[in-house]
């Protein structure tokens, strides 16, 4: 307890251990505690919010954090070959200052897994999202076609999400799924997921190869996604429909 005392986030601020940002009345809380550290760029790290008990935890994120850079890039590259665009087209809107959010998610036990959700229906704000699963508890659910479907849990993978940001690039060609977690009365639950995103500086929007005449632009083009985001998100809303042409 005293450790997450140390690294609280400030009420003003969106990093550190805490829960929701209250923005509105009426607004809808998550059952979810979570540690949120910016990752990338290093030199933006906010140390004062990274746990040093244990001991290894700083060195340990460095590190997973250098890996998933490189599994982001492989994807975006993979993802664009794979709907015969230029592999770098995604990399160049993340350009050089590229961003990455860890956020460790911790579901405490809940007494009405009925009532209450651990995080309300949403899509990821980044570009693309890397979840590393609870190995035990399965939670997490995906809609499709407004039925809800469990995600089952594999152990030793990594569970790789589209969000808003590749939806727009790839001008609606690729899905960022709607998704929340449940909670359980039985067990805590823990997930990490790695928030990979353009840097916020960057104009983006969907990619010239991919509107023409018989697919017209559906998104405008936007700066700093993540600021629109988490307004429509708090309120429950999709932020998505607030960037369509
Ligand atoms: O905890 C999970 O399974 C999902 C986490 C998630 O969707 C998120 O952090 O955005
Ligand atoms: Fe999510």
């Amino acid at each position: 307890m005293e450790e997450k005392q140390k690294v609280a986030r400030p009420v003003d601020g969106i990093e550190g251990y805490g829960n929701d940002m209250v923005l509105f009345d009426n607004q809808p809380l998550d059952w979810v505690d979570r540690l949120y550290l910016l990752v990338t760029p290093q030199d933006q790290h906010k140390l004062q919010y990274w746990p040093q008990n244990p001991q290894s935890f700083r060195n340990v994120l460095h590190e997973y954090t250098a890996r998933m850079e490189q599994l982001k890039e492989q994807l975006l590259k993979s993802i664009a070959r794979s709907i015969s665009l230029p592999e770098d087209c995604f990399l160049n809107q993340f350009g050089e200052r590229s961003i990455m959010y860890a956020r460790f998610n911790y579901y405490p036990p809940c007494s009405r897994p009925d009532q209450v959700l651990g995080l309300k229906p949403h899509a990821d704000g980044s570009g693309i999202t890397i979840l590393l699963q609870d190995k035990q508890l399965q939670g997490l659910q995906v809609k499709k076609d407004d039925k809800w479907y469990q995600v089952p849990i594999m152990p030793q993978a990594l569970l790789i999400n589209l969000g808003d940001q590749l939806e727009i690039m790839s001008n609606g060609i690729l899905k960022s799924p709607v998704h929340r977690a449940l909670t359980s009365s039985e067990r805590e639950r823990f997930t990490l997921a790695m928030f990979c995103a353009p840097d916020p500086e960057n104009e983006i929007g969907p990619v010239e190869e991919l509107v023409d005449d018989k697919r017209p632009r559906l998104y405008k083009k936007i700066r700093n996604y993540p600021e629109t985001y988490f307004h429509y998100y708090q309120q429950g809303k999709r932020p998505i429909d607030a960037v369509r042409v």
